[in-house]
């Protein structure tokens, strides 16, 4: 196993006026960061170097051309565009927005070649983002398609995990969206992520009603009746400990998701309001079910605050923690499941 401090952790800039600058200065300002991991931020020594400026950070880059060139126990810099650029904060300019995506591009090609062991994403604006090449309405969507597997919105803490059904969709085609297969594939992500990426031997996942009540026996949909209690039959008699469906509305404040290692909700807001709501500031948004590791912290642009310096870093901070903590679990996960302890033959 790599010490921690060899973990490349490759960072993509995000919407340049937003507050992506500000919460990565503060958390590698911290100088003991450097003991735990190698930062390769995605962007230019100029932009970077205007920001340090901005806000008054003490803190040192190396610029870099190529990837080649990272040094360890340094805050790497590649160089992924070289022009002036022209940052106002809390705005929105969709010239900007594609900063964000060269830098996202660009690391997302280095976790690919594995110059970089983690990819953890600085916000970005999903109006900026948008061009005739780049039509993804987030990360996740973009990544399910660059990396291999099936991904996954996980939102995650040490002690509360929220995966989603649909994510990034309207929510009048979210229903229609919930076949028998996607139910079945995203209980199978979370599953294998559960075991593999954070070492819980037995998972006990909560499923969360589609209509309200979850339905009530049909009165209110039968969606809950005919797809979701079905399939979590279907899982059950293959082993999984898979509960549910439950209403929706009283899980959370009923402080029932404590009795479980994740909770699976049927669409984006469903889970992310009670996960914001309970873990905002340390909350962290991981694409599970790829080869490749993403993080990110739990909330956006945040422009009307971008460039005053009040941005909370907890959350970047816990998104590359989290991102190192996966990738030595998942590291071990492969060793030891390659070399499993052998059983000891019974003697007759
Ligand atoms: N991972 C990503 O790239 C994400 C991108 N977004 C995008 O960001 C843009 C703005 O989204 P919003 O809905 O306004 O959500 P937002 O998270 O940017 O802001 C929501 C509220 O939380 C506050 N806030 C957010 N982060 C904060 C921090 N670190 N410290 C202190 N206060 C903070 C903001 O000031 C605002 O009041 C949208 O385009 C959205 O799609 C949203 C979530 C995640
Ligand atoms: N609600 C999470 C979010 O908007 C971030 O999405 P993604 O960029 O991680 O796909």
């Amino acid at each position: 196993m790599e010490k921690d401090k060899n973990i490349r952790v490759g960072i993509s800039i995000g919407d340049l006026n937003g507050i992506g600058s500000e919460i990565i200065l503060k958390t590698f300002e911290d100088s003991r960061m450097l003991e735990f991991c190698t930062p390769v931020i995605f962007a230019s020594i100029k932009t970077m170097s205007f920001f340090k400026k901005h806000f008054n950070s003490s803190i040192n880059f190396h610029g870099i051309n190529h990837l080649n060139q990272i040094v360890d126990g340094k805050i790497n810099v590649l160089n992924v565009w070289k022009e002036n650029v022209s940052i106002n904060f809390g705005e929105e300019d969709v010239e900007i927005g594609a900063y964000s995506v060269k830098s996202l591009e660009t690391a997302t090609a280095a976790l690919i070649s594995e110059d970089i062991d983690v990819l953890v994403t600085a916000p970005i604006h999903k109006h900026n983002i948008q061009s005739e090449s780049f039509k993804f309405p987030g990360h996740t969507n973009y990544l399910a398609e660059k990396l291999g597997g099936k991904s996954l919105m996980f939102m995650v803490t040490e002690t509360l995990k929220v995966g989603l059904l649909t994510d990034h969709v309207p929510l009048k085609d979210a229903s229609a969206q919930i076949t028998a297969a996607l139910i079945s594939e995203k209980i199978d992500t979370v599953y294998t992520s559960l075991i593999e990426d954070f070492a819980i031997e037995r998972p006990k996942i909560a499923i969360l009603g589609i209509n309200p009540h979850a339905g009530d026996n049909g009165v209110i949909g039968t969606e809950d009746d005919s797809i979701l209690k079905p399939e979590l039959e279907k899982l059950r008699n293959k082993g999984k400990l898979v509960y549910g469906p439950y209403a929706a509305d009283s899980f959370f404040g009923s402080k029932n998701y404590k009795n479980f290692d994740a909770i699976i909700a049927a669409y984006h807001d469903q889970g992310l309001i009670p996960f914001k709501t309970i873990s905002f500031g340390h909350g962290v948004n991981f694409t599970a079910g790829l080869n490749k590791i993403r993080t990110s912290p739990d909330h956006g642009t945040a422009f009307e605050i971008a460039g005053k310096g009040e941005a909370d870093h907890g959350s970047f901070k816990a998104a590359v923690f989290m991102a190192m903590d996966i990738f030595k679990t998942r590291t071990n996960y492969k060793i030891y499941s390659k070399n499993p302890l052998k059983k000891r033959q019974k003697k007759i």
